[in-house]
């Protein structure tokens, strides 16, 4: 019998975008006092001889920055990229190294617009790789694991931190400089072992593939802007968010995304100018929204974003701007995505 001929190895690229997972401590024990984004991406790939095992990977640079400061531009920029490799015959998988402050927001802006069933895998690190038990090594290896395992195409954009893979449209940074940082309220799809992925659910929601959006036709994303809610609230920020040019609102509501009544007039008068208002929930760990539920959103014309937080509500917001003005379609889409 002839022996199988060995199986050829996935290209998977790396892009490197800064955050702790290329942070560096002044010492060992330096696990929360560090600088974020100093590391290139050559580094962190000969860190980790082992990756060679899993994929043939090359490493792009394409920022170097924490990932608080993330801009719209920087998502349209780093999106751009991705589309433009997951096109090229010559890529399997990609892997997108982030800090975790914002990496929910890229993961789920990238699980709309990307039309590919490529894996595409964000990944972080809650320690800097100059740390005792630094976590980045481990979660990069994961990252390029599951990038490069052909069963996780078409499950949409992905993220593995702490051993688990999660759907980039649920999950959150559930907890601070703790490993195991990031929770998805509908539980993760998977988890790596030993380079090897384990899938146990799929995503439910529209994403890459199924998507109405697409990155190439985007030139700008809308300006939409966050407001908290909490006790003794006024409606100031509100109104300076729409002044300053905001399309729409996210309202960070307590509880149901509940609406404070020294707050109600202001944001009925703001939906008659146009802007949109958009009810969440501030709660961590699993809001849900009703539509007329605390507040009646068929009078007010406003929109209910279901189960995504805040800083996900402005990102499909963002995206669902650039092709509709109307507020039954954003609900739609608050319900498809
Ligand atoms: N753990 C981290 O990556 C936090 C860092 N501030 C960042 O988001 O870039």
């Amino acid at each position: 019998r002839e022996a199988a001929a060995p199986a050829r190895l996935a290209k998977v690229v790396i892009l490197a975008t800064g955050g702790t997972i290329a942070g560096a401590g002044a010492d060992a024990a330096s696990s929360a006092t560090y600088q974020a984004a100093k590391v290139p991406v050559e580094k962190l790939v000969a860190g980790i001889p082992e990756l060679k095992n899993l994929a043939e990977v090359r490493g792009e640079q394409v920022f170097q920055i924490a990932s608080e400061s993330f801009t719209n531009e920087h998502l349209l920029q780093l999106g751009r990229r991705v589309a433009e490799l997951s096109a090229s015959a010559d890529v399997d998988g990609i892997v997108i190294t982030h800090g975790t402050d914002t990496l929910e927001e890229t993961a789920f802006f990238l699980n709309l617009v990307i039309r590919s069933d490529k894996p595409v895998v964000v990944v972080g690190s809650m320690r800097p790789g100059t740390a005792l038990s630094a976590d980045g090594a481990l979660n990069l290896y994961d990252a390029v694991a599951v990038a490069a395992s052909s069963d996780a195409r078409g499950k949409g954009v992905l993220v593995t931190m702490n051993d688990e893979i999660h759907s980039g449209r649920d999950v959150s940074k559930a907890v601070n400089i703790r490993p195991d940082a990031f929770r998805s309220p509908w539980g993760p799809l998977g988890m790596v072992v030993e380079g090897k992925p384990y899938w146990f659910r799929l995503p439910a929601k529209r994403h890459t593939l199924n998507s109405e959006f697409d990155i190439a036709r985007i030139q700008s994303l809308a300006p939409v802007e966050i407001a908290y809610g909490y006790g003794n609230v006024s409606d100031t920020a509100y109104k300076a968010f729409a002044a300053a040019g905001a399309k729409a609102i996210i309202h960070a509501g307590t509880g149901n995304g509940s609406v404070s009544n020294r707050v109600v007039p202001g944001l009925q008068a703001l939906r008659a100018q146009g802007v949109h208002i958009v009810r969440s929930s501030r709660v961590d760990g699993g809001g849900f929204v009703l539509r007329n539920a605390e507040q009646p959103d068929d009078k007010y014309d406003w929109v209910a974003a279901h189960d995504l937080n805040p800083q996900k509500a402005r990102i499909l917001a963002a995206v669902a701007l650039t092709t509709t003005s109307d507020s039954r379609e954003l609900q739609r889409i608050f319900w498809e995505y």
